[in-house]
């Protein structure tokens, strides 16, 4: 079998293993499913490109050890699926079909979408088993293993994801060692491949070229697979499709994002904040940071260096928050347990991050505990790295939980401009419209303001309206938030009126 035969005469042993293991996954749902009842899912993407060789080579290894094939060559009986969609790019489509000819796929064309075309499929075939070429780090492999069952609200099937640990650098090794055919935008700098109206060539292999068509090295050409979804844009309705998307990515959603309030929680973990010993700087200056860009701090509390207690914080909070912020507790000490209990928090496991792990050997070379390095152990299937040319080592992003390695008020702050750089202008920490806030302060006794300011409350409930002392003999700070500063005004000169004249005086 010449995919068996080209890994085997390869000296890559990385490469080796990978394939081992993803023979291994084949070949166990082989064993546990009949051939009628399972599928691949194919798209001629790259990945599945891979996985069609890899299925291709573990049938064919399956017979054998099943002693029903001599080492002749067989023919490939797994049902093929593929979603045709109308927006996807020609080269795809031809190359799919070209594929599925020259390997006589049985190929079962769906061009309803996938979770309506699935439901009609499985009702008329006894599939129970699907192969994709889903891999760690694409946003749908979120909380995947190499079996999972498909999620509540999709039809009852097993998803096997025998590349899920691959890497783009893996998929690249193994398609130009096998030296199969792989569509031809992978070749015009395509890296990843959705929608026409979401991909473009990946910026990052540009070559500068005078005449006025822009060209791109080929795919496997990217010297950092962390950056192949550099090519994808935020996705724009066929209907903007003459718009550049690449220039409209971001003011749209800044527009939509304009009038919702986005809520955040900030976790620091750390004991010696907690003995008192330590005085914690980053959670008041993160909560300065978010209210700054027009963000709302729901909640912000201090939690000890204990997997179980950071990991029920971050669960309370991921579901309440737009995002969590997390510093504290990050590091290869037995006090950091900040990346086990996101990953506990999530229900996945911890798994060796490859690309986090060079990031890592650049700062501290190989000086590492133990075989690996347990720093570069992340939340599997969840973890995006967010990383920026002035850090060192990426951020730490799992869906909606970002870790920070901030130590103190410094690098704080230059994480967090970097966040701000990296991801402003494409939603998920948006800046937006910012609060307008207003301070009076009064010599008034607490119980003469009281009643007045509860009916001031219910008149603006658009603002928020807090008291504070910084003394008890001192004068009571009255603050007003709000997003509209004519509100916030209209509020301050209310509770003027209920008062008589220089009840209040205005200060910053
Ligand atoms: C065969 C197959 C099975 C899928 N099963 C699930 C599933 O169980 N749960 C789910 O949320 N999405 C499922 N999806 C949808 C994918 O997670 C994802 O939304 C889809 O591949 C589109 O990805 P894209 O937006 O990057 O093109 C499935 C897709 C395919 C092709
Ligand atoms: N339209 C589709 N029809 C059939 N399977 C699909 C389709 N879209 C996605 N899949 C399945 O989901 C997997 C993951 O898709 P993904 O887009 O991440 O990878 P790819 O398309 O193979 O490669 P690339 O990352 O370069 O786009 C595919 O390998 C395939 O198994
Ligand atoms: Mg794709």
């Amino acid at each position: 079998m010449e995919i068996d035969k080209a890994i085997r005469e390869s000296d890559d042993k990385r490469l080796k293993t990978k394939y081992n293991n993803a023979i291994y996954v084949i070949k166990r749902a082989l064993a546990l499913y009949s051939i009628e009842e399972v599928a691949f899912s194919f798209n001629g993407g790259k990945d599945s490109t891979v996985l069609l060789h890899l299925l291709r080579a573990g049938y064919f290894l399956h017979r054998v050890e099943q002693s029903c094939s001599n080492g002749v060559q067989i023919d490939f009986p797994i049902r093929t699926i593929y979603f045709e969609s109308t927006s996807v790019f020609p080269e795809i489509n031809t190359f799919t079909y070209d594929t599925s000819k020259t390997y006589g796929l049985q190929m079962d064309i769906i061009r309803t979408d996938f979770k309506s075309g699935l439901e009609a499929l499985l009702k008329s075939k006894p599939i129970r088993a699907i192969f994709l070429g889903v891999r760690i780090g694409d946003p749908t492999a979120v909380g995947q293993e190499q079996f999972s069952p498909s999620s509540p609200g999709w039809p009852p099937f097993m998803r096997v994801n025998p590349i899920l640990d691959w890497s783009y650098r893996d998929v690249w090794a193994f398609l130009l060692t096998c030296t199969v055919q792989y569509c031809s935008l992978y070749d015009q700098g395509y890296t990843s491949i959705g929608s026409i109206y979401d991909t473009v060539p990946n910026a990052l292999l540009s070559i500068s070229s005078t005449s006025s068509k822009e060209k791109f090295k080929p795919a496997y050409l990217l010297p950092d697979g962390r950056l192949e979804r550099a090519g994808r844009v935020k996705k724009n309705s066929p209907l903007d499709g003459t718009r550049s998307p690449a220039v409209n990515n971001g003011l749209d959603s800044v527009n939509s994002h304009k009038n919702r309030m986005f809520t955040a929680s900030v976790i620091g973990v750390g004991d010696e904040i907690l003995f008192g010993t330590v005085e914690d700087q980053l959670g008041p200056l993160l909560c300065k940071k978010l209210h700054s860009i027009g963000w709302m701090t729901s909640r912000s509390t201090v939690v000890r260096n204990d997997i179980d207690s950071v990991a029920e914080e971050v669960d309370r909070c991921k579901s309440v928050s737009d995002l969590v912020f997390l510093y504290g507790g990050v590091g290869p000490l037995h006090s950091d347990v900040t990346s086990a209990s996101v990953a506990k928090a999530f229900g996945v496991r911890l798994a060796p991050d490859e690309e986090f792990e060079e990031f890592l050997r650049h700062l501290i070379g190989d000086h590492c505990t133990g075989d690996r390095n347990e720093m570069a152990q992340l939340p599997e299937g969840i973890t995006e790295l967010l990383h920026h040319e002035k850090l060192p080592v990426p951020l730490i992003k799992c869906c909606n939980v970002i870790v920070l390695s901030a130590t103190n008020a410094t690098e704080l702050e230059k994480q967090w401009d970097c966040l701000i750089e990296l991801t402003g202008s494409d939603g998920f920490l948006v800046t937006i419209e910012s609060y307008s806030s207003k301070r009076l302060t009064t010599n008034l006794t607490d119980v003469e303001t009281a009643q007045p300011l509860s009916k001031l409350c219910l008149e603006f409930p658009d603002l928020y309206i807090g008291c504070f002392r910084r003394s008890r003999q001192g004068p009571l700070v009255i603050s007003f938030e709000g997003k509209d500063p004519s509100r916030v005004q209209a509020g301050v000169e209310a509770l003027c009126k209920k008062f008589n004249a220089g009840a209040f005086s205005e200060v910053n």
